[in-house]
C-alpha cells in the first residue's frame, strides 16, 4: 500500500530541508513522489528537489482549503494511478491547516488505497512563541493534528527554552513524538523510524469521521496572508542581492518569508531563502526562469517592486 507521508509546518520553518534529508538519506530506492502546494502561483521548491530522481507535482494555486476542495484529489489519484508510488509526500504551503490535508487524504485512505504514515509538523524553535501568539489558527492546527513535531534550529536556542517549547507544544499535542536533537546530527533513518513510529493523535479519528463541512472560525490562508511573485528573466547584481534581502526586514507590514532562483551576472544562479532576520543564498544550476515569491501580512507590492527593481 502506499504510505502518505506530510510534511506541514509554517513557513520557512525547515519542510524542504527535512524532505531533502529524508530523500537523502532515509528513502534511498523507494519509488517516491512529491506533491507541493505553494501559497500564491509561483513555485520554487520544486526547482529545488528536482535533482532528487523524484516525480514532482506542484498545485500552485493558492490557499491549501481551497486546492483541496478542487484538485487535490485529483492529483493524488493521478499520482497513485501514473506512478503506483511507494510513498508520497505531501508539503503544504506553510500557511496550510494540517487538518485540511488529512481531510484530502480521507477519502483514499477509507477506500484503503493508501495509509496515513508519517504526519510530521517542524517547527523553528526560535520563532515558536511568536508564530503562535500572532498566527495560531494556522499554528495550533499544525501542532495540533501532527503525530511527530520536529524542532527546526534547535542547535540556535538554549536547554531553557527548548524545555519550554516542549512543555508548551505538549499542551498542544500531548500524542507527538518530539525531535529536539540538531536535526543535522541526526541520522534520517532514526527520524525515519520515529516519525513511522508515532502514535496517533486522538483528533485524528474525530477528523477522519467527521462529515464534510464544519462549523466554525475558519480564515482562509487569503485572507491573512498577502504573496507577491515574479517570473523574471533580468540578471541581478550578485553583490545587491544580501543588502535586498536585509532590507526585507524593513518592509512595510510584516514579510514572513521569501525566496527565490534568480540570475547574476555572467550567467550564474542563486537560490535565496529569507526568513525575518535570517537571509541564506547558494549557488545553483539555471532554470527555466528566475522567479521570485514573498509573503507577508500587509506587504506593500509597490514597495517589493521598488526592492527588486520589477
Ligand atoms: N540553521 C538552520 N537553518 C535551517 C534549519 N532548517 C531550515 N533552515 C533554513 O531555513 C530556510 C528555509 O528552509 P526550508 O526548508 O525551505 O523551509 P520550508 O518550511 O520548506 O519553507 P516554505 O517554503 O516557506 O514552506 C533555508 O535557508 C534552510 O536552510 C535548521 O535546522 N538550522
Amino acid at each position: 500500500m502506499t504510505k502518505i507521508d506530510i510534511i506541514s509546518g509554517f513557513l520557512g520553518a525547515g519542510k524542504t530541508t527535512l524532505i531533502k534529508k529524508l530523500l537523502e538519506e532515509a528513502f534511498v530506492g523507494e519509488k517516491v513522489v512529491l506533491i507541493e502546494n505553494e501559497f500564491g502561483e509561483i513555485g520554487i521548491d520544486g526547482a529545488i528537489l528536482k535533482d532528487y530522481g523524484i516525480e514532482i507535482k506542484e498545485m500552485n494555486s493558492g490557499c491549501i482549503c481551497c486546492t483541496i476542495a478542487g484538485d487535490f484529489s485529483l492529483a493524488l489519484k493521478e499520482m497513485l494511478v501514473l506512478y503506483h508510488p511507494d510513498r508520497i509526500i505531501i508539503e503544504p504551503s506553510g500557511v496550510g491547516k494540517l487538518s485540511d490535508v488529512i481531510n484530502g487524504c480521507k477519502k483514499f485512505l477509507k477506500e484503503g488505497f493508501v495509509e496515513l504514515n508519517m504526519c510530521i509538523t517542524v517547527v523553528d524553535a526560535m520563532k515558536y512563541k511568536v508564530y503562535l501568539k500572532n498566527f495560531a489558527e494556522f499554528y495550533a492546527n499544525q501542532l495540533t493534528n501532527s503525530k511527530t513535531i520536529i524542532l527546526s534550529r534547535s542547535q540556535n536556542v538554549s536547554e531553557e527554552v527548548l524545555e519550554s517549547l516542549l512543555k508548551d507544544m505538549k499542551q498542544y499535542n500531548p500524542w507527538a513524538h518530539i525531535v529536539t536533537t540538531d536535526w543535522q546530527k541526526v541520522d534520517g533513518n532514526k527520524i525515519r523510524k520515529i516519525a513511522e513510529s508515532s502514535n496517533t493523535p486522538d483528533s485524528f479519528n474525530a477528523l477522519l469521521n467527521q462529515h464534510e463541512h464544519v462549523h466554525g472560525i475558519h480564515h482562509h490562508a487569503d485572507d491573512v496572508f498577502h504573496v507577491w511573485g515574479r517570473e523574471t528573466a533580468k540578471a541581478f547584481e550578485r553583490s545587491k542581492v544580501d543588502a535586498i534581502l536585509k532590507q526585507l526586514d524593513q518592509m512595510e507590514g510584516h514579510v514572513l518569508r521569501a525566496k527565490g532562483i534568480i540570475r547574476v551576472e555572467q550567467n550564474q544562479w542563486i537560490q535565496f531563502d529569507y526568513v525575518p532576520e535570517e537571509a541564506v543564498v547558494r549557488e545553483t544550476t539555471p532554470d527555466f526562469t528566475g522567479r521570485i515569491c514573498v509573503i507577508g501580512e500587509q506587504i506593500s507590492d509597490t514597495q517589493l517592486s521598488e526592492l527588486f527593481d520589477l
